[in-house]
C-alpha cells in the first residue's frame, strides 16, 4: 500500500524524447518520493534532465516508462483532461520569467488563478490579498508588474501558484533572473512555505544562493539520479 501522504512518488521512471534513430533518453530509472514540508533541490549540469523530471512530477509530461503517483494515485492510463485536473487540484508552478499578465495588478494576477480554481468572484480579492500578505507583498497589491522589482514579481508568481492551496509547488529556476539578495529572499520564501505550510517544494536551480535553503538535494547526471542527500548544515 502506498501512503497517500507522499505527494509525489516515482518508481523506475524513464522519459525518451523522439523515436527510432533520433530517440533520446532524457531520464532513466528514476525512483524517489517527494515529501511534504521540505524543500527539495534538483541540481545537475545543463541537459541532465532536471526540467524533464519537474514536468513529470507536475503531470505536464508523461513518463515513457515506470510509475508516477500523485497522492497515491497512479497517473498511467489517466487521459490529458485527467492529468490537467490532477495538476489543478494538487500542484502549483513557478517559472523563471514569472509569467504575470502585464495589464493586471498584482492581486488581479492572483484572482485569475483563483478563477481557474473556481473560487467565487466575491471572495477572490480578499483571498488574493491574503496570499500576497503571506509573501510580504500586502503593500504591492495594487501595483502592476512593471511597477514591481524582479523579486517582488517572483513573489507574486509564488503567491499565484499557491491559489487553491496546492500540496506541491514546483519551481523551475525561480531565481535565475534575480540578482544578489533578491534571489536569496525568493529562496527563503520558498523554504518558509515548505516549513510553515507543509507544502512539498521542489526547486530546479543552478543558483548557489539557493543551495543553503534545500532540506534535501538531488543530483541528476545524464538522466540518472546520482546523489540524494540531506545537507547537515542548518538552512540560511
Ligand atoms: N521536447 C524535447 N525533444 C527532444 N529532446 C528534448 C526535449 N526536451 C528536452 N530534450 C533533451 O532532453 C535533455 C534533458 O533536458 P532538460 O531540459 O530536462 O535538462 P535540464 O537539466 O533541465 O537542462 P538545463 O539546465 O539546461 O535547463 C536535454 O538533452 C534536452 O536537449
Amino acid at each position: 500500500m502506498n501512503a497517500p501522504s507522499v505527494p509525489i512518488r516515482l518508481a523506475g521512471v524513464g522519459v525518451t524524447y523522439g523515436r527510432g534513430a533520433t530517440a533520446f533518453a532524457a531520464l532513466r530509472g528514476i525512483t524517489l518520493d517527494i515529501r511534504p514540508g521540505e524543500m527539495t533541490l534538483l541540481l545537475g549540469p545543463s541537459g541532465s534532465g532536471k526540467t524533464t523530471l519537474l514536468q513529470v512530477m507536475g503531470c505536464l509530461l508523461r513518463a515513457t516508462t515506470g510509475r508516477v503517483e500523485l497522492f497515491g494515485r497512479g497517473v498511467e492510463g489517466v487521459d490529458a483532461e485527467g492529468m490537467a485536473a490532477l495538476r489543478l487540484a494538487h500542484v502549483g508552478f513557478v517559472f523563471q520569467h514569472y509569467n504575470l499578465f502585464p495589464t493586471l495588478k498584482a492581486w488581479e494576477n492572483i484572482a485569475i488563478a483563483l478563477d481557474i480554481k473556481a473560487v467565487p468572484r466575491a471572495g477572490q480579492r480578499e483571498m488574493a490579498l491574503e496570499l500576497l500578505a503571506r509573501l510580504d507583498l500586502a503593500d504591492r497589491a495594487e501595483h502592476y508588474p512593471s511597477e514591481l522589482s524582479g523579486g517582488q514579481k517572483q513573489r507574486v508568481a509564488i503567491a499565484r501558484a499557491l491559489a487553491g492551496s496546492p500540496q506541491a509547488l514546483l519551481a523551475d529556476e525561480p531565481t535565475a533572473a534575480l540578482d544578489g539578495k533578491t534571489g536569496q529572499s525568493v529562496a527563503a520564501a520558498l523554504h518558509d512555505l515548505a516549513h510553515r505550510a507543509g507544502v512539498a517544494v521542489v526547486v530546479v536551480s543552478h543558483d548557489p544562493r539557493v543551495e543553503p535553503f534545500g532540506d534535501r538535494v538531488l543530483h541528476l547526471e545524464d538522466g540518472q539520479l546520482i546523489d540524494d542527500r540531506r545537507p547537515t548544515r542548518s538552512p540560511r
